[in-house]
């Protein structure tokens, strides 16, 4: 990958950052890398040697396995001679034998030489693209992956690269061979009598017509199957994922419709693609069989017989023994040739992936200090295609202060954290910690100084304690369990019998709240300087949030800490509020200033608590992050019961 931005940060000392000058900031789109194979055989470039070699022995296998059958036809014409009183030439018919045995020999050692090294060959592809590929994830913007669900992501990956296996370990072997038989064949027989051969050809280029028939239109067809298969699996994925919703609320609403709708598609799309070939198939199966081949040789041999043209019927023998071998390799390649396309369509597929436009970076960036970071977002802008997100956002986060994004569903509360956690780069403006460009910063660096704990927080299929200890692989066991505790999750994993030895997914099955505190474990061993809460504790309960709120107010205390709060009392002590309405900062200040300044906020506020706002009594309260177990009592004491309401997401 080429950085598009310089570095000129290396010599800045540790600690201090020179301030990058607005006009250095030109946003730098994700790029397409240089290195993404731009064709097929670009693709298929890493082994076309191996390819070539088991081209050519196949070639050579298949010569050497028309040898016996054409051995066969002379010895007939050796030893049928003696049948009818003649003398027959032992040496001759020994010495047909002998070639024909050892061609037979010949071709089983070149077959399996061939095979070999087109599935060593395969493998290595395979390998190799799947690093790429792999390669590839871990740089496209992280928001790549929220645009698509892991059905996709499995089936690109996975599927699509194991559909290359039949192109590389079959298709050239097979193709060469589907030449070179016919070919050989049809060159003796036209030297034994060019009338009988090219009635021999007759049923060939019939099936050769039928072929055409079959798969005319089918590229096309093809790519249609794939593309509904595709989304059949998405739409698998996230019915399954959803599969409480649709229990719940299928047989009465419309939750089985996008499947059955996406399966309909995949039907329909299956019969065209099966309709449009099946009759030009059965067609070349017709003309290739057997029957249809020595009908044709017998009738027309027994026609030029009658007629004086062939002298006897032995001469037949040549067009009947070779002419019924003609078909098997072409036939191959007919019955194949789905599978062909079907890793063409995989291969182009694995091409997009590895053309994937990855979020620029540097290899060497300035120092960041560890200590508390200056965030600033400066006329930033984000789309999602189409669809504007942010607008003209100028923000600034100070060390040691909690900021909070709110605002209705949609505002881009979400949208705006995402871009400090670079899931994303802004189409416009820029965002800066301590002066430098997030996009002139190593990613290593970056996640070094920046934690985020979202709300859907899934733990990866490994031990409890690598999960904790992710971001800090040589944490101590008693940091882990430190940082587990102080995130209410000690007594789970004391519960387990493996404890922090248990593995996610086999030895421990963790509800949405202990999910959620396992990420904020982590986040708190990390230790990072800036931080990003998305309604971090939306899954915990009650007692449970009110302990790790604690916990991650004494975490914040000397961070820059910018948290998404769906729930308003979670964030009522931030020290600056930030209301986000329709993708733009509508207002921002204490929440006391914000119920004063009416607008949104106070309605918000009073959709939340289900009562008129009023601004609170707090002020000159040290900031701190939300205490809910405070702001509950403090809420039941001012106005009685509380409805945590939808209100401001
Ligand atoms: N992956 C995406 N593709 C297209 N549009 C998106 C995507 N994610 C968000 N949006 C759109 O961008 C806008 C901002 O969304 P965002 O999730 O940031 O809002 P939010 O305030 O966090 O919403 P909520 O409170 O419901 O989580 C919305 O209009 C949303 O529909």
């Amino acid at each position: 990958m080429s950085p598009t931005i310089t570095d000129t940060g290396a010599s800045a000392p540790a600690g201090r950052h020179e301030e990058d000058p607005p006009a250095k900031a030109a946003p730098a789109a994700p790029v397409p890398p240089a290195d993404a194979p731009a064709t097929l055989g670009a693709l298929l470039r890493p082994v076309r040697g191996p390819l070539g070699v088991s081209a050519a022995l196949a070639a050579v296998a298949a010569f050497a396995g028309v040898v016996p059958l054409i051995c066969l036809v002379e010895l007939a014409g050796v030893l049928l001679p003696g049948v009818s009183g003649g003398a027959v030439d032992e040496d001759a018919a020994w010495t047909a034998a002998g070639i024909a045995a050892g061609a037979l020999a010949l071709r089983l050692v070149l077959t399996l030489a061939a095979a070999t090294v087109s599935h060593l060959a395969d493998v290595r592809l395979g390998s190799s693209v799947r690093r790429s590929v792999v390669r590839r994830l871990g740089r496209v913007p992280l928001g790549w992956f929220t645009e698509r669900n892991s059905g996709l992501v499995k089936k690109a990956v996975q599927d699509d690269v194991g559909a290359l296996h039949h192109l590389v370990a079959h298709s050239v072997t097979e193709l060469t061979t589907a030449v070179v038989v016919p070919v050989t064949i049809l060159g003796y027989l036209l030297l034994t009598d060019p009338l009988m051969t090219a009635v021999t050809l007759l049923p060939v280029l019939a099936g050769m017509l039928g072929l055409r028939i079959a798969t005319r239109g089918t590229t096309e067809k093809m790519v249609e199957y794939a593309g509904s298969l595709g989304r059949l699996g998405s739409v698998t994925v996230g019915f399954v994922d959803g599969i409480t919703e649709v229990k719940s609320f299928g047989t009465i609403g419309r939750a089985h419709r996008s499947y059955r709708e996406a399966a309909d598609d995949f039907d329909s799309k299956h019969y065209e693609w099966m309709r449009s070939s099946s009759a030009g198939a059965t067609f070349m199966e017709l003309a290739l069989s057997p029957m249809t081949l020595l009908l044709t040789t017998t009738a027309a041999g027994a026609a030029l017989l009658n007629a004086g043209w062939l002298d006897g019927p032995l001469e037949l023998l040549p067009f009947i023994v070779l002419g019924l071998a003609i078909p098997a390799p072409v036939l191959a390649v007919g019955f194949n040739y789905h599978a062909l396309l079907a890793a063409r369509g995989a291969a182009d597929r694995v091409r997009q992936i590895l053309a994937e436009p990855e979020l620029s970076s540097v290899p060497h960036g300035p120092r960041l200090s560890r200590a508390g970071s200056t965030i600033r977002f400066e006329s930033v802008d984000f789309s999602y295609g189409e669809t504007s997100a942010l607008r003209g956002i100028d923000l600034t986060l100070a060390p040691g202060t909690m900021t909070a994004l709110v605002g209705p569903s949609g505002s881009g509360k979400s949208t705006l954290a995402k871009l400090l956690a670079r899931f994303q780069d802004p189409a416009g403006g820029r965002i800066t910690v301590d002066g430098t460009d997030l996009r002139r910063l190593p990613f290593a660096d970056l996640y070094e100084h920046v934690g985020f704990v979202f709300q859907d927080t899934t733990p990866l299929r490994m031990s409890l304690r690598d999960n904790i200890r992710l971001a800090r692989p040589d944490a101590s066991d008693e940091d882990v369990l430190r940082a587990a505790r102080a995130a209410h999750v000690a007594e789970v994993i004391e519960r387990l019998p493996k404890g922090l030895d248990s593995v996610v997914g086999e030895d421990a099955t963790l509800s949405g709240g202990e999910c959620q505190r396992i990420a904020i474990a982590r986040a708190i061993l990390a230790d990072r300087p800036v931080l990003i809460l998305d309604e971090a504790t939306s899954a915990v309960d009650p007692d449970s949030e009110a302990s790790i709120q604690q916990a991650l107010s004494a975490l914040a205390a000397d961070k820059t800490v910018l948290v998404v709060a769906h729930r308003l009392h979670t964030v009522r002590h931030a020290d600056t509020i930030v209301v986000l309405d329709g993708g733009e900062i509508a207002a921002s200040g204490t929440h006391e200033e914000l119920l004063r300044g009416g607008g949104l906020y106070p309605a918000l506020w009073a959709a939340h608590t289900g009562e008129p706002a009023a601004p609170a009594a707090s002020e000159g309260e040290t900031p701190s992050l939300p205490d809910p177990a405070g702001e509950r009592e403090t809420d039941h004491d001012d106005r009685g019961d509380r409805r945590e309401g939808p209100a401001a997401s």
